[in-house]
């Protein structure tokens, strides 16, 4: 039997990918683990699918000024030796990065053992963390053509790899869990994996107009609910979901998110008329920004830029989108970027030895 270690986390992002794979390598008969941090959003997400979780020990890649920069490195030098103890006692035939701040120590310490390394990113720009890992994997499966250049010739172009259920989701389903009805179209706002406060404020601030024309779910992020909106008709709150997910996006005529890569390509791969609020350069690398762009100028998306969102823009950005959706949803129609898994299962059956 073979088996495959598998990593990533600090964010959803860097760990759904990874569930979209799972099932394909089991049905291969793979032996799957898991390595992550001690307390990040994956460990919640692995364990609860019941595969072997290791957690060890992960600083976070901060471009700015933290007094954890200070003992952060130790913290990475002690998962090295932690990842590399897990590494030898397992002996996988093949370690798959999704890269974030615990994937490096997990790579730099298979690259030791000589272990075969495959990693994926998701953005058109990589993020630091697999900038990082770059010199310890054997290649570095991309999302975006322009990434290739990005990637001192180790990239593989394969896109994203996205969970096969969520073509399964049960629109009647949904309207159950939120107490809707077929009466309005259904918006649902999605911040992210970790949740807006920036478009969870504005969308408070724009409730009533919003839900004159539209039952409104709201993926608002962990301890965000607003208590004020709990029994609001029409309105539902929820902070994070995991199965349901898959019926919440069945159910939506329209989305209003955040550009995470993995999102966007969801929301073409179902047809999803969507209005892309990218994170800004001010506090991120910018590379939502970049993944919107370059949606948006395939005619998939339209894109509000964070600086510009205030309550009317929302509301007339919406009005927008709902007039141009037949033409949106034509231009996602000829997209030919399919689902990935096939390709990346094909990749890591020839690397895992
Ligand atoms: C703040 C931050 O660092 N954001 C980054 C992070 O975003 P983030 O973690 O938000 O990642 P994505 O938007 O790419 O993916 C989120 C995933 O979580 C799922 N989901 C979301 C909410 C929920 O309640 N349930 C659920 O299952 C979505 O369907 C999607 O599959 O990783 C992305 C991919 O590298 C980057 O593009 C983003 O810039």
């Amino acid at each position: 039997m073979k088996k495959i270690i598998m990593t990533g986390g600090g964010t959803a992002g860097h760990v759904v990918p990874n569930l979209a794979i799972m099932p394909h390598l089991k049905k291969l008969g793979y032996e799957i683990k898991y390595i992550g941090s001690q307390n990040g959003i994956e460990r919640e997400i692995i364990e609860g699918k019941k595969i072997p979780y290791f957690p060890i020990s992960s600083g976070k890649l901060r471009r700015y000024f933290d007094w954890k920069n200070f003992t952060d490195p130790f913290r990475v030098g002690a998962g090295y030796f932690q990842a590399l103890g897990i590494l030898k006692r397992e002996k996988p035939h093949l370690v798959f990065s999704k890269g974030g701040f615990v994937s490096v120590p997990v790579v730099a310490a298979a690259r030791t053992l000589k272990i075969p390394v495959l990693a994926h990113e998701s953005d058109l720009t990589p993020g630091l963390a697999n900038k990082l890992a770059l010199r310890f994997v054997d290649h570095l499966l991309v999302t975006f053509p322009d990434t290739m250049s990005k990637v001192s010739g180790k990239g593989i172009l394969v896109g994203s790899p996205i969970r096969e259920e969520l073509f399964q989701g049960d629109r009647k389903r949904a309207l159950d869990l939120c107490g809707f009805t077929e009466d309005k179209p259904v918006l649902l706002f999605m911040g992210g994996s970790i949740g807006s406060m920036k478009i969870n404020e504005t969308v408070w601030s724009a409730l009533y107009e919003l839900l004159t024309d539209y039952q409104i779910i709201h993926l608002c992020g962990k301890n965000n609910i607003n208590p004020q909106y709990k029994d609001l008709k029409g309105y539902r709150q929820f902070e994070y979901v995991g199965e349901e997910m898959k019926d919440l996006l069945s159910a939506a005529d329209f989305i209003v998110a955040r550009a995470g890569s993995n999102s966007i390509f969801e929301f073409l791969a179902l047809r999803k008329p969507h209005l892309l609020i990218p994170l800004s350069a001010a506090s991120s690398r910018g590379d939502q920004i970049e993944n919107a762009e370059s949606f948006e100028k395939e005619g998939y998306s339209m894109v509000l830029r964070e600086e510009s969102l205030t309550k009317d823009t929302l509301l007339m950005s919406l009005k927008s989108l709902s007039e141009n959706k037949n033409s949106y949803v034509e231009a996602m129609n000829r997209s030919s970027l399919g689902n990935t898994t096939g390709k990346i299962m094909e990749l890591i059956e020839k690397y895992a030895k």
